[in-house]
């Protein structure tokens, strides 16, 4: 639906690219003529990825922890020497692990504020400073979670993903001046391999999540990128400091409290 070179000579940068979501927008950003350059921890399937991406165009890959501003620093480098500007950063590098929140070690919730708050922030600053400031033009999509009620079951990343909603608001009125947007996706329960990784309890409740969803369906990674991509583009020109929920109206409607219990 969108012009096949809507992203002609744009650069994105998908964090967590390798895998599930990430994978899916960068492969949607380069189907539209995008340069994408993906990053993640885990250096073989990361290089995998990038492989089965190039067949759509240009992408290339670079391990990177996002905790680490040091190794967010060395992919800028490698942005700059490969593409020399960057227009598009999706920040989709995040998770967490389901547990009430008594449950939760300090080390279980500083991973998880670590990876979304701190990650998010040091890559938006990074490549800001990099690039879209002098530039003076940029674009900043940021992958959260829908957590409009709160998140039981994930006390963790719904203060996180507040944080990082937050932070969009505040950025994107400050970095106006340099022509920079910023906005935030708010998936619902989506289909991907994020939540391979959750176990058989878990997976009985997302079961019952379907039921209750008002579209009676979990979410595409399709649903995702479609989303990102509107933000991406001119298409949305006049917005910025917002959320785009991509729930099925998850965030409106249903008692995931009463489904958390069943874990008590
Ligand atoms: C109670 C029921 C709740 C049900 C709620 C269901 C709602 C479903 C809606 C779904 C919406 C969202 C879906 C998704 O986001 S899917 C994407 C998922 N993908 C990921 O989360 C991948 C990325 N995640 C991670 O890498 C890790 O989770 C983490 C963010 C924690 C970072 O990993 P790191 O490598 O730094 O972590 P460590 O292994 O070193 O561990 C650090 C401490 O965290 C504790 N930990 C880690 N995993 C778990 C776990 N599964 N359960 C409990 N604790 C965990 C770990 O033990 C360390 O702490 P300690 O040193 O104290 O042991
Ligand atoms: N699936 C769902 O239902 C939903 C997902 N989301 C969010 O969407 C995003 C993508 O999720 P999904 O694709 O499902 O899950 P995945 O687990 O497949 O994706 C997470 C990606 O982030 C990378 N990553 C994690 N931590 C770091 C880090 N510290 N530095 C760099 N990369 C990192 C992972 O690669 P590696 O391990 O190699 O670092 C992986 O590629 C996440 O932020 C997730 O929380 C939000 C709502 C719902």
């Amino acid at each position: 639906m969108y012009a096949p070179n809507l992203f002609q000579d744009k650069v994105a940068l998908v964090t967590g690219g390798r895998s599930g979501i990430g994978y899916g927008i960068a492969e949607a950003l380069l189907k539209l003529g995008a340069k994408v350059i993906i990053c993640a921890r885990k250096a073989a399937p990361l290089a995998e990825a990038a492989a089965a991406l190039s067949e759509h165009g240009t992408c290339v890959q670079r391990p990177c922890d996002i905790r680490k501003s040091e190794e967010v620093e060395a992919l800028a480098d490698l942005i700059e020497s490969e593409f020399g500007r960057l227009d598009i950063l999706v920040n989709n590098a995040g998770g967490q692990f389901p547990s009430l929140a008594r449950h939760i070690s300090d080390n279980g919730w500083n991973a998880v504020i670590n990876t979304n708050v701190n990650g998010t922030f040091y890559v938006s600053r990074i490549m800001a400073n990099r690039f879209f400031v002098p530039q003076k033009s940029g674009n900043i999509i940021n992958i959260v979670v829908n957590h409009l009620r709160g998140f039981p079951g994930m006390a963790h990343t719904g203060a996180a993903r507040a944080a990082v909603e937050n932070l969009t608001k505040t950025l994107a009125q400050e970095w106006a001046v340099y022509n920079i947007r910023l906005n935030c996706v708010a998936p619902g329960t989506i289909i991907s391999s994020g939540l391979d990784t959750y176990a058989e309890p878990v997976k009985a409740l997302l079961d019952k999540m379907k039921e209750e969803n008002l579209m009676q369906r979990h979410g595409t990674i399709e649903d995702v990128a479609n989303a990102v991509l509107f933000l991406a583009s001119p298409l949305s020109a006049y917005t910025s400091g917002t959320t785009l929920y991509v729930d099925g109206m998850d965030h409106l409607h249903g008692d995931r409290m009463r489904m958390v219990n069943m874990f008590r």
